[in-house]
């Protein structure tokens, strides 16, 4: 009876995997460590260094421990990077998705939660965005989790699975405890730029573009704490346990921040007035994302711990700041 995590020496994995030992689960990471850190996976988690989408590798370490459901958390995660390397993203997100639910549907493994996006909706005609708008992402990153959610829902159908797939909005902050956060090797998240910059790890911060149709000008998005978004992955692993139908659900509080909102509210946080430069559009960005989250709350019962911007601020600023004494920090 293992969750098998995979990603879980990233972010939200190793996030998720805390979550489940807290709730008294066993856990086994999966992860290529290609932008995870070892040191990340929780201590309780068994960890197998491998790649996500190895079939052969997935069947072992299935039998080996006793998996009975798999949180898929591995992925290359980075928009602008997606649109200029689709390739790589269609077979890290895609195909090596495809690969692991083989292995699942192969060894009989009857509840699959997945790492979907937000990206899925694209440019959405309206805010806040429901589960049923269309999917027509303008990323490839969007793209390629789309695929995998139709993919999940045909085998779903054909097999004895079910499967929620999670669609993160902006995910934000660190374990309020202080024994996770957020150390991707090349970090682009807007929280993670502003805390390094506030904690002297980055010289600045740039605002990609400031001529959005939005109050400011600068993007909005719905930031989400890593902790409450790992708490729905329990909840959800419940809701399948307990015979749920398979389903999509957006994760976000419905409600949104500008770039410049984000960018206040690290400052005042931190006490630092970082310098702040105006820079071009990002490839790939939407003008507004904001999650229409009812469902989430209504068949999963969860409900948000820390739906407070200056804490998920404080959290991922004491994050930063730990990272320091951990001598980690990567090259900004
Ligand atoms: N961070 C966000 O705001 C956000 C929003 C929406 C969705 N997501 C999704 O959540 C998931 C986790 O994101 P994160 O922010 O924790 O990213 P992350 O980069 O911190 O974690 C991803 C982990 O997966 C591992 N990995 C990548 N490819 C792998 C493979 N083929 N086999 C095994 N391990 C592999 C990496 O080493 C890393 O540890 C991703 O699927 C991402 O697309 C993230
Ligand atoms: O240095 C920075 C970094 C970001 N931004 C802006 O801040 C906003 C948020 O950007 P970022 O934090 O990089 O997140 P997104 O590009 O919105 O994407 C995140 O959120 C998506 C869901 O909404 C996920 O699918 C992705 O994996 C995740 O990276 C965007 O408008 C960016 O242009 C800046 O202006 N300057």
């Amino acid at each position: 009876m293992t969750v098998l995590v995979t990603g879980g020496a990233g972010y939200i994995g190793s996030h998720a995997a805390l979550a489940l030992l807290d709730a008294g689960r066993k856990v086994v990471v999966l992860d290529n460590l290609s932008q995870g850190h070892r040191w990340a996976v929780p201590a309780g988690a068994a960890f197998v260094e491998g790649d996500c989408g190895d079939y052969e590798l997935v069947r072992k370490l299935v039998a080996d421990h006793d998996v009975t459901a798999i949180m898929h958390f591995a992925g290359s995660i980075i928009v602008p990077e997606s649109v200029v390397y689709p390739l790589d993203y269609y077979y890290n997100n895609t195909v090596n998705s495809r690969a692991l639910a083989q292995a699942a549907v192969d060894a009989g493994i009857r509840h699959f939660i997945f790492s979907s996006t937000a990206g899925v909706y694209g440019e959405p005609a309206k805010t806040p965005i429901l589960e049923d708008f269309p999917s027509k992402p303008i990323s490839p990153y969007g793209t390629s989790k789309m695929m995998t959610e139709k993919m999940l829902a045909d085998a779903s159908v054909a097999h004895d699975m079910n499967y929620v797939a999670l669609r993160y909005f902006n995910v934000a902050g660190a374990d309020p405890e202080g024994r996770a956060g957020q150390t991707s090797r090349k970090a682009t998240h807007l929280i993670k730029i502003a805390s390094q910059a506030a904690t002297g790890v980055r010289s600045h911060l740039e605002i990609y573009g400031e001529d959005y149709e939005t109050p400011d000008g600068t993007c909005i998005r719905d930031y989400i704490h890593v902790s409450d978004l790992a708490n729905a992955h329990v909840l959800a692993l419940e809701y399948l346990e307990n015979g749920g139908e398979s389903d999509v659900m957006n994760c976000g509080y419905g409600r949104g921040f500008s770039v410049k909102e984000v960018i206040s509210a690290v400052k005042e946080v931190s006490g630092v007035d970082f310098p702040v430069k105006l820079a071009e559009r990002r490839p790939g960005d939407p003008a507004a994302l904001i999650a229409g989250a009812d469902r989430v709350r209504e068949k999963l019962g969860w409900v948000p711990k820390h739906d407070d911007l200056e804490m998920i601020v404080r959290h991922a600023l004491d994050w930063e700041e730990s990272l320091k004494t951990r001598q980690v920090v990567d090259a900004a």
